[in-house]
């Protein structure tokens, strides 16, 4: 299959940082990927950690495994089915990764994001996140949906950025703003649409913090990303919105809290994949039907 759009991966960097997938590279991935769907989608959405439902639920559905385009990373943590599915929500195409790339997978930043880059050369202008997180902020409760305000973006604090190295203008400037990465519009419109659903005694807004996994947290730790303003936190996100920004896109993100964060010495309860993929499946109906109607309701870019 890799050799059906004959691509050779540059070098990349001559200080060996940074992505090695030139902008020719990744256009010829993105022109591939077209060829395998009728769908021309303005929108994609990233399905977090047990969160790829909201795949299934679109019209018109076409898949493509990521094992099939040629020079794509694969997942290889439970609950991310590894393909992409186009489709359509309402009158609008829809892209949709059931399944992300996660840094503890053993990705770099710039790859867990390169496909953020693979759609903006397919004509994607808006990305939707979504993700499965554990609640710090203690009026959090598991169910919750946040809706992602800010972040604090650990890995790429300590030069984890998924655009260290060159940078290619084309997509973006050299010190790209992250002021506002997370659009105020589409978020005051998904506040309205989730009261009206009824959503509001468990609808939040706040910060989201990336760490790079894959041990959870020690309650020091903890404490500590409290302190600094982490309502929520989670293992991926940060690489995807920053290179969306990079490029241009409008960004929405949305978090399900799966487990409480236990900050206290005497509790024995502990995190577990397995939790949070349970979550996943009592509040996804909910967070799907608010991703539609966002989609459904927002104005094109
Ligand atoms: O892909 P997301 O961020 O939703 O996945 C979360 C973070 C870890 O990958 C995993 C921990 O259970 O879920
Ligand atoms: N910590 C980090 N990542 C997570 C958690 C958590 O508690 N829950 C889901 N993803």
């Amino acid at each position: 299959m890799n050799g059906v759009v004959g691509l050779t991966i540059s070098t990349g960097s001559v200080r060996g940082l940074g992505s090695s997938y030139s902008y020719e590279d990744l256009d010829k991935i993105a022109q591939y990927v077209l060829t395998c769907t009728k769908q021309r989608p303005k929108i994609a959405i990233i399905c977090g950690s047990g969160l790829g439902g909201l795949a299934e639920t679109l019209s018109e559905k076409e898949c493509l495994a990521y094992k099939d385009i040629p020079n794509f990373p694969v997942s290889t943590v439970p609950g991310h089915a590894g393909r992409l599915v186009f489709g359509k929500i309402g009158d609008k195409s829809v892209m949709c990764m059931q399944g992300r790339f996660h840094m503890y997978e053993g990705y770099p930043a710039w790859k867990c994001a390169m496909p953020v880059r693979v759609m903006k050369l397919m004509g994607v202008n808006t990305l939707f996140v979504t993700n499965a997180a554990g609640g710090v902020n203690p009026d959090y409760h598991v169910g919750d949906l946040m809706l992602i305000k800010d972040h604090i973006n650990m890995p790429g604090m300590a030069s984890n950025n998924p655009l260290v190295g060159d940078n290619d203008e084309r997509f973006g400037v050299r010190f790209p703003a992250m002021t506002e990465a997370y659009d105020k519009k589409l978020r005051k419109l998904a506040h309205e649409i989730a009261n009206n659903l009824g959503f509001g005694d468990f609808l939040r807004d706040g910060v989201y913090t990336m760490l790079g996994g894959p041990s959870f947290e020690t309650i020091a730790e903890l404490r500590y990303l409290r302190l600094i303003g982490t309502d929520a936190i989670g293992m991926s996100t940060c690489p995807e919105v920053v290179t969306a920004r990079h490029c241009g896109m409008r960004v929405f993100g949305m978090s399900l809290i799966t487990n409480v964060c236990v900050m206290d010495y005497e509790d024995d309860r502990v995190p577990n994949h397995e939790e949070v993929l349970e979550t996943g499946k009592m509040r996804a109906g909910d967070m799907e039907l608010l991703i539609r109607r966002l989609v459904s309701e927002m104005e094109d870019e």
